[in-house]
């Protein structure tokens, strides 16, 4: 497999405090990697810095992407390339239409059939803005479905089934297999084991580490043993 994503030594200090610590993580084309950790580890801030948010830029370490440093790169550019995040809180876009909104990238294909892919009716979504009038849940599903219309090569989610009642999580993850191709990976973000369980590899994030990496089984039982060593029960305790 090739390297998609290669972060290598990654630092994130904001506010005077260390929030990631020499972070390693590889994700390969084709591979759904989630990433698990309690909260405030540090899981939304390293998504912040791949995609290059405004105020996220590395202390150390780089970030390679198809064998290219994105660091200096920002948050458009690095959208060009093909990376894409769905955020925990979804985006609101006032006075921007659902039919814009799914049709921002280049080839976006029929917005009336991304939003039947999320569940949503067509008819009753697609002239509606993307403001607070929708529910979290619906904005949700819209970010998803803006996700499949952009065909990103990585795409990250962060959360992507909160908020999404608990009968759709099968639906979520079969969007998540579609967003994974021969040249696309997905990292996923979530505290759901069910959804978790859709990934190929796992890496547990604690106190700004990267603890382990590896088959998701194995992870998902480090993270149930919490506390685990590294924060002596100060981030990931019970
Ligand atoms: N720009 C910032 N300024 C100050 N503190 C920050 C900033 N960004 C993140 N943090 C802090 O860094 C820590 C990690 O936050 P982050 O959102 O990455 O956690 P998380 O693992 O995604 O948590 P959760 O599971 O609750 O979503 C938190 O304590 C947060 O308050």
């Amino acid at each position: 497999m090739t390297e998609l994503l290669q972060i290598d030594g990654l630092s994130f200090s904001a506010a005077g405090r260390a929030i990631l610590e020499a972070v390693d993580l590889t994700l390969e084309a084709g591979e759904i990697h989630v990433l698990l950790g309690a909260n405030g580890t540090g899981k939304t801030t390293l998504a912040n810095l791949v995609m290059g948010c405004s105020g996220y830029r590395p202390s150390a370490g780089t970030i390679r992407f198809r064998g290219r440093p994105i660091d200096g790169l920002p948050i458009h550019e690095r959208a060009r390339l093909g990376i894409t995040l769905t955020w925990q809180e979804p985006a609101r876009f006032e006075g921007l239409k659902v039919r814009d909104y799914l049709t921002l990238g280049e080839d976006p294909g029929d917005p009336a059939l991304w939003l039947e892919r999320v569940g949503l009716e067509p008819g009753a979504y697609l002239e509606r803005a993307v403001d607070k009038t929708l529910s979290g849940g619906e904005r949700k599903r819209i970010e998803l479905a803006s996700a499949l219309a952009l065909r990103p090569r990585l795409a990250i989610l962060d959360e992507p089934g909160a908020g999404i009642d608990l009968l759709s999580i099968d639906e979520i993850a079969k969007l998540i297999r579609e967003l994974r191709g021969p040249g696309a990976a997905v990292l996923l973000i979530t505290h759901q084991q069910e959804l978790a369980q859709v990934a190929d590899r796992a890496s547990y994030l604690c106190a700004g580490r990267i603890i382990a990496t590896g088959a998701p089984e194995s992870i998902a039982e480090s993270y149930r043993r919490r506390p685990c060593g590294v924060c002596d029960g100060e981030v990931c305790r019970d």
